[in-house]
């Protein structure tokens, strides 16, 4: 089968985008991964796959996988670039646009200046939302918000409709991102594993964020990673309400005003290259 696919990034996290919104597209796991393949397919953290809306009230749905062939519950960057996508590729004249996810309606703004703003819903910290298990763990309270030691480390837990583990360290450059990441992201309290964020506080507008995704291993940035860190920062009372996030791929700016009110996400999506595979 010939594919073709479309490559973007958001802030350096890439993805291969495929338009199934006019006919039905099923890969496996194994043609995933090829594509997810950087020498000997396409490259990239992530696979999203548009279709048309199968509720009323949504525009499109899209489905995210990781580039282990792996389905996954959201993606912020690549929300950004899914509305970059439609509008560009003239499948929608909306610059408000409603998308159904695995488990969440978002609502997307493409602005003038080409970035795009997402609600992404509401932060969950049930431990039970993510899932993590914490019988038998003391979490240490700041401002009243549970902070779990696991591997030796104190973890914010909060689930962005993806599980995310997120930790403060003095310094994100020599965080030990590539060591300690995937111990926390298959930890055995982490039933569906988890993405584990290393969060270092600039100020309490600006933090540096790295953050070893789930499957996909360190990426130059993870959208719902910094939603995560920004809501466990002001949880945890470091942070203010607005809050720039310098990823190692360029920065996305968060907004959450607590409790259920949405985390709102603003920050580029940007087209690479048009191309056609044979998988
Ligand atoms: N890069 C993404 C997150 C992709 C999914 C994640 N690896 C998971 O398994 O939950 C983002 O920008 O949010």
């Amino acid at each position: 089968m010939r594919l073709r696919f479309t490559k973007m990034h958001g802030a350096g996290n890439d993805f291969v985008v495929i338009d199934a919104t006019k006919q039905p597209l099923t890969l496996t796991p194994e043609q995933m991964r090829h594509l997810g393949d950087r020498r000997f397919g396409v490259g990239c953290d992530q696979i999203l796959v548009i279709e048309p809306s199968t509720d009323a009230g949504a525009d499109f749905r899209y489905r995210i996988f990781n580039n282990t062939g792996a389905e996954v519950e959201h993606c912020g960057n690549g929300s950004r670039c899914f509305v970059r996508y439609v509008v560009d590729a003239g499948l929608t004249d909306k610059r408000e646009i409603h998308v159904d996810t695995l488990n969440r309606r978002l609502r997307l703004m493409l602005q003038d200046d080409g970035r795009v703003t997402v609600n992404m819903g509401a932060p969950v910290f049930e431990p039970a939302a993510l899932p993590f298990d914490p019988a038998g763990l003391v979490p240490r309270l700041e401002h009243g918000f549970e902070l779990w030691p696991v591997e030796g480390v104190e973890l914010g837990v909060v689930s962005m409709g993806n599980p995310h583990a997120v930790q403060r360290v003095a310094d994100v450059a020599t965080a030990p991102v590539a060591t300690l990441g995937p111990r926390i992201e298959g930890h055995a309290r982490f039933a569906r594993r988890v993405n584990a964020g290393f969060l270092q506080v600039l100020a309490r507008d600006r933090i540096a964020l790295r953050v070893y995704e789930r499957d996909a291993g360190e990426t130059l940035a993870c959208g719902t990673g910094a939603c995560a860190a920004v809501v466990v920062g002001i949880r945890a009372g470091w942070l203010d309400s607005a809050v720039e996030v310098q990823t190692r791929g360029g920065q996305l700016r968060i907004e959450w005003a607590g409790g259920d009110s949405p985390v709102l996400m603003t920050g580029p999506a940007v087209k690479v290259f048009d191309g056609e595979i044979e998988l």
